[in-house]
């Protein structure tokens, strides 16, 4: 037993995994061979969820049943709606309320929330992936006292969710987008969120208590939270009295971390912050307000050069959301929407050769403590 500490686990291999390949020198990502560039530009969501489920792509026949299956398990229990309605009356952190509303599917699964084989198991995992979007989308519908919209079953997942969430099926460039953004955030190793998920599989737990431990994980600024902390630093930046170098500068001199910069296992920039950088900026083109791209992009041009740092797929995804008028606190659930596909894919994949994931911790504290009564204690 070695009692190398490696805080963090970095750079420890836990399992085999023939999900998601990331080259962080060469800046490159792959789901199962396929470049992450060619699927953004050419699969959709419901396709890389096929490919990462099942492994390969699917044929067209394959891929209408597939869609099919999803779009007709949207419509979440009334007992889970009016949860979320509570959720919203409260105020509820969008990613607490996605947290909670999400583990209470499990209860009106058609099937009991029990692990299962592996056909189960993938069944409730798509059935999961359905829900959440009805989830989030009611979720904002109700907090800003509208009422929320039933999903339709003729639109794709990606159009589905934007229909949900304004109550018009959206034009398609802003779909196209959407769909786009999802599929680049399905996987991405064992990142947190997967880890954690295969932690709760790994005890022989269920699949709906697996996504619940990721949603919570994928909530932190150090993860999938930090794009909603880059919104909000670009609109603290516009309201500054300062330029963007200055606030930047600033802010490193301060020690602060500026979110959406830096990865575990890229050094160089993340290949899918380029993709939604060219959507950020075709955004700010389209509408002739540039400004949320362009700071960003000072910003990635300043930190290049005084720290070397480059920035990771939550930095051009917070404007490209912003952009299209996604309220910033939806932003990190809109991760949890399309990292349920690799999450799911990682614990069907671990638990198939499954092992109980337990490290150790190295023991700094006290031994050979004498016991002291209570009464004698000061
Ligand atoms: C989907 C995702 O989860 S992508 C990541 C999203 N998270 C963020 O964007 C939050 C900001 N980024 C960070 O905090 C980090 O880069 C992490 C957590 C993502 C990765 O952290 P680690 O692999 O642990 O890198 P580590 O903390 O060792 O950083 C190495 C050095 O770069 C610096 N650094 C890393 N990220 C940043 C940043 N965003 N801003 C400023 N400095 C940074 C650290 O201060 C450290 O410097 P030091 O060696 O002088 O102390
Ligand atoms: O891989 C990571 O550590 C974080 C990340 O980029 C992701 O989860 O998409």
């Amino acid at each position: 037993m070695s009692d190398d500490l490696k805080k963090g686990l970095e750079g420890v291999l836990v399992a085999e995994s023939e999900l998601s390949y990331i080259d962080g020198d060469e800046g490159r990502l792959v789901y199962r061979g396929y470049e992450i560039g060619d699927l953004a530009e050419r699969a959709s969501f419901e396709e890389a969820l096929y490919l990462l489920w099942h492994g390969e792509l699917p044929t067209a026949s394959e891929l209408s049943t597939f869609e099919e299956g999803l779009a007709a398990s949207r419509t979440i229990d009334e007992d889970v709606l009016e949860t979320v309605r509570r959720l919203a009356e409260a105020d509820a952190n969008p990613m607490a309320a996605l947290r909670t509303a999400t583990s209470m599917l499990s209860a009106y699964d058609e099937e009991d929330g029990e692990p299962g084989t592996r056909e189960e198991d993938l069944a409730k995992g798509r059935r999961i992936t359905a829900k959440m979007p009805t989830i989030v989308a009611a979720f904002k519908r109700m907090r800003d006292g509208d009422d929320p919209v039933a999903p339709r079953e003729d639109l794709d997942h990606a159009a589905n969710f934007l229909y949900m969430l304004n109550g018009e099926v959206p034009d398609d460039k802003l779909a196209e987008i959407f769909d786009m953004a999802l599929v680049i955030h399905a996987d991405h190793g064992i990142n947190a969120s997967t880890f954690a998920a295969m932690v709760t599989a790994s005890t022989m737990s269920d699949i709906y208590s697996a996504v619940t431990s990721a949603i919570g994980t994928l909530k932190g600024g150090l993860h999938g939270g930090a794009n909603q902390n880059v919104m909000a630093m670009l609109k603290e930046i516009d309201e500054s009295e300062l330029s963007v170098v200055e606030w930047t500068r600033n802010a490193l001199e301060d020690g602060k971390r500026i979110p959406g910069f830096g990865h575990r296992v890229y050094d160089v920039k993340d290949p899918r912050a380029a993709i939604l950088g060219d959507q950020s900026r075709a955004l700010g083109n389209a509408s002739g307000e540039l400004k949320w791209f362009s700071y960003s992009q000072v910003i990635e041009e300043f930190m290049d050069k005084e720290t070397g740092i480059a920035p990771n797929v939550d930095f051009y995804s917070a404007s490209t959301y912003y952009q299209m008028g996604i309220p910033i606190d939806l932003f990190t659930p809109i991760f949890a929407l399309s990292r349920v596909g690799g999450w799911i894919a990682h614990v069907l994949e671990y638990q198939a050769d499954n092992r109980l994931i337990r490290p150790r911790s190295r023991y700094v504290g006290p031994t050979d403590q004498a016991f002291v009564p209570i009464d004698q204690r000061e």
